[in-house]
């Protein structure tokens, strides 16, 4: 099921994604969540539509409704009545009649086209004294000959009875939700929340608010991982920082087996430190350590404890970042039965000389300008070392070059994928 990783050389970032998504299935419990709540929610089902959207041929303009064809042979009408969007016009239009209209009103009987009032004036103009009375007895002059249709809104243009409004595995963003509550849809059936929990390993590592000692560092990559969780839409179970003790990381790693239905832990996972962890997590399950063809982030684990899965991020705080978006959150949407999205990746100028090394696709942290003629450049913001996160804080965007290429020169083309990109 899972692809060992002893075999000689570096696992390619596909055959780590395609052997992660193939041992993973999708969780299959489902909740009603009311449509308010649902941003960032994946759809557990298709949705079809109940209704027509809009429901009934509308007018796409204020001004006045008739039959087009009547404006052929004359350019005033008889105005006799009014249809507001709530309101419709009771009667119907005839021959030589129009009737006033409001955006959204339903179109009276008999009436095919839509003025707007700009394109009109009043005639006559007997005195106002109701209502009803400042819609009837004027006649209206038309300096447009509409065609059939003109600005008339028809029934379902938008959206057709008995259609798939949103496929099953929908991200729900803030415009599906308009679209649904447009439909009629009040709650919708969606995935329940992925349980993740979070544990950062290392007896170094010291929470920020704490005065450092000799040796120790503040614990950085967690809060990083724990917004990107948040933003993905899972339940964070917190486990916080756990030494470096084979009897606390056997309680803690248990624990979170429990509890979660994907356990991520960062450190401990290259080959000299990794000893606890690896023996630990063996103990509970089959966790494979890969090599992965990524830079940063080339020590990778996956594998299952005894019921949840299971990814290892590397310790230093810019590799657990990148494999966390390019790795663990394509198998966190597997995981929660999200449809696959393409990521983005759009070609920029490279603005100077670029190093690489052959061997693993780099992740560098680049930030992309658009020059006066629309031109996409790109260039590494600052030390790329998987320990310096003021490079990724403050670029825009990856800079994404393949495994087998080596540097790159000014003026060539690379790809880049946008940081927007990523977003939820
Ligand atoms: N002999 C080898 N050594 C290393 C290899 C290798 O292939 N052979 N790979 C290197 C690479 S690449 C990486 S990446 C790191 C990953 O190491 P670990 O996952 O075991 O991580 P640690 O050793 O625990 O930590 C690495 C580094 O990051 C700091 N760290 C750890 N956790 C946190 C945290 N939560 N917040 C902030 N900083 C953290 C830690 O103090 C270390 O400086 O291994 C290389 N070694
Ligand atoms: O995988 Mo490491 O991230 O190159 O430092």
């Amino acid at each position: 099921m899972i692809v060992s990783c002893d075999t000689p050389g570096l696992l390619p970032i596909s055959q780590a994604l395609n052997a992660m998504r193939a041992a993973i299935s999708a969780v299959q419990e489902q909740e009603l969540c009311s449509l308010m709540q649902a941003r960032g929610r994946i759809l557990a089902e298709d949705v079809i539509s109940q209704v027509n959207v809009p429901p009934s041929d509308n007018s796409a303009m204020d001004g006045y409704a008739m039959v087009a064809a009547d404006l052929q042979d004359t350019d005033s009408l008889k105005l006799i009545g009014a249809a507001y969007a709530g309101i419709p016009f009771a009667g119907s239009v005839s021959k030589g009649q129009c009737v006033r209209i409001m955006t959204g009103a339903i179109i009276p009987a008999g009436a095919d086209a839509v003025v707007m009032q700009e394109n009109t004036s009043e005639l006559a103009s007997p005195s106002k004294t109701s209502t009803a009375d400042e819609h009837q007895h004027k006649i209206i002059q038309f300096t447009q000959r509409p065609k059939l249709g003109n600005s008339v809104r028809k029934a379902g243009e938008d959206i057709t009875q008995g259609a798939v409004v949103l496929n099953k595995g929908t991200r729900l963003l803030p415009s599906h939700l308009s679209l649904l509550a447009s439909v009629g849809i009040a709650n919708v059936s969606v995935v329940r929340k992925l349980n993740v929990g979070l544990i950062a390993t290392g007896d170094e590592l010291v929470s920020p608010g704490e005065a450092l000692k000799a040796g120790q560092i503040y614990e950085s990559n967690r809060y990083a991982l724990h917004a990107m969780l948040q933003e993905f839409g899972a339940n964070i179970i917190d486990f916080g920082i756990v030494e470096d003790k084979l009897d606390s990381l056997q309680r803690t790693f248990a624990d979170a087996d429990r509890q979660c239905d994907m356990v991520l832990s960062c450190g401990g996972v290259s080959v000299g430190d990794a000893d606890y962890v690896k023996e630990v997590l063996q103990t509970l399950g089959s966790v494979n350590f890969w090599k992965v063809a990524i830079k940063p982030g080339k020590p990778f684990a996956f594998g299952k404890l005894s019921q949840a899965w299971f990814c290892g991020l590397p310790g230093n705080p810019v590799s657990s970042y990148v494999t966390f978006e390019q790795l663990v959150k394509p198998v966190l949407e597997t995981l929660s039965g999200q449809t696959r999205r393409p990521a983005l990746l759009l070609n920029a100028t490279a603005d100077c000389d670029i190093r690489k090394a052959p061997g693993r696709a780099d992740y560098q942290r680049g930030i992309y300008r658009l020059d006066s003629n629309g031109e996409l450049f790109v260039s590494p913001n600052g030390k790329q070392g998987s320990g310096v996160m003021s490079s990724i804080a403050h670029a825009n965007c990856y800079i994404v070059l393949p495994q087998d290429t080596g540097s790159i020169e000014q003026g060539s083309t690379v790809q880049i994928q946008p940081f927007t990109s990523l977003a939820y």
